[in-house]
């Protein structure tokens, strides 16, 4: 019989981390040894021997959850939103000493939702404004979310790639807000509405025209895959990914 991928799975009584304790506990190759909780101590990853984890909890915790297990010669895929800047590059610092180690940061694992962002960020050259809206269910605890971040970065990342000056707006503010949130120049607007899962529009518009790239998540099923994908690929990829597109060939 051939060997089981150990898999644990952090934040495991939140939506996103039942979800993938049931998802990991079905996947062929892998079996769950640990399903741990706010209350759990890190140590029991040790315990139960796990090579891959998984973190689904809250971004005040998944940077010290992540540098316990890569201290520890695990393996991590991280769905956790919260990684900014700084948390990247203490993470890339961490990994150096850890060269072994595989960490998957995934802003989203929706297959949708990777292509809506890739094709976006092809877009992103070609039009005068561009703007981000993403829509959540009202639990979700952050905001914008992690994946309107990524999307704007790589969008904002294009445009200066391609010398595309910012897009025009004569607006003179009178409410705080009015205008969303700026990323690197992008608004970017955050709706939470009780009824909706997870929803990102990233409008295009040039004189006369328009284009609108729309994903939806209608449950935590369209998050799965990308879960299992991850697992299945951390291990041979050694260093940080940023983005499950690392994992697909999405130019071929
Ligand atoms: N990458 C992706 O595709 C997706 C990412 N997400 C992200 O995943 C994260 C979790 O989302 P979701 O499942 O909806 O959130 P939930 O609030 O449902 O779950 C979060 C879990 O984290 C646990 N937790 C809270 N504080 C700590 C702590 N200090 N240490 C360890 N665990 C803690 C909570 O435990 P307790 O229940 O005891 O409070 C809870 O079970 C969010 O950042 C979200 O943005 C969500 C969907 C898809
Ligand atoms: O909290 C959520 O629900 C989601 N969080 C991730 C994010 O912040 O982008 C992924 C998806 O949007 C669902």
């Amino acid at each position: 019989m051939s060997e089981m991928l150990k898999v644990a799975v952090l934040g495991a009584n939140g939506r996103m981390g039942a979800a993938a304790v049931d998802a990991v506990g079905e996947a062929a190759g892998m079996e769950l040894v640990a399903a741990l909780g706010r209350a759990d101590s890190l140590e029991m990853l040790r315990d139960c021997g796990a090579e891959v984890v998984v973190d689904l909890t809250v971004p005040s915790a998944t940077e010290a959850n992540v540098r316990f297990a890569v201290e520890h010669g695990m393996d991590v895929v991280v769905g956790t939103s919260g990684w900014d800047a700084v948390r990247l590059e203490s993470l890339q610092a961490l990994l150096a000493d850890h060269p072994e180690s595989g960490v998957l940061i995934a802003p989203n694992f929706a297959l949708g939702s990777v292509l809506a962002t890739h094709f976006a960020t092809k877009a992103a050259k070609y039009f005068d404004s561009v703007e981000i809206i993403e829509l959540h269910h009202p639990a979700k605890v952050d905001a914008p979310s992690g994946t309107a971040l990524r999307t704007a970065e790589l969008i904002a990342a294009a445009r200066r790639a391609a010398g595309v000056p910012a897009a025009p707006d004569a607006t003179e503010t009178e409410l705080d807000g009015a205008r969303g949130a700026s990323v690197e120049g992008i608004p970017v607007h955050s709706v939470r509405l009780a009824g909706l899962v997870a929803h990102q529009e990233v409008l295009f518009g040039n004189a006369g025209e328009g284009l609108k790239i729309r994903h939806d998540s209608f449950n935590l099923g369209s998050f799965m895959p990308g879960v299992l994908l991850g697992v299945r690929t951390v291990g041979t990829r050694p260093g940080l990914t940023l983005g499950l597109d690392g994992y697909l060939d999405l130019e071929g």
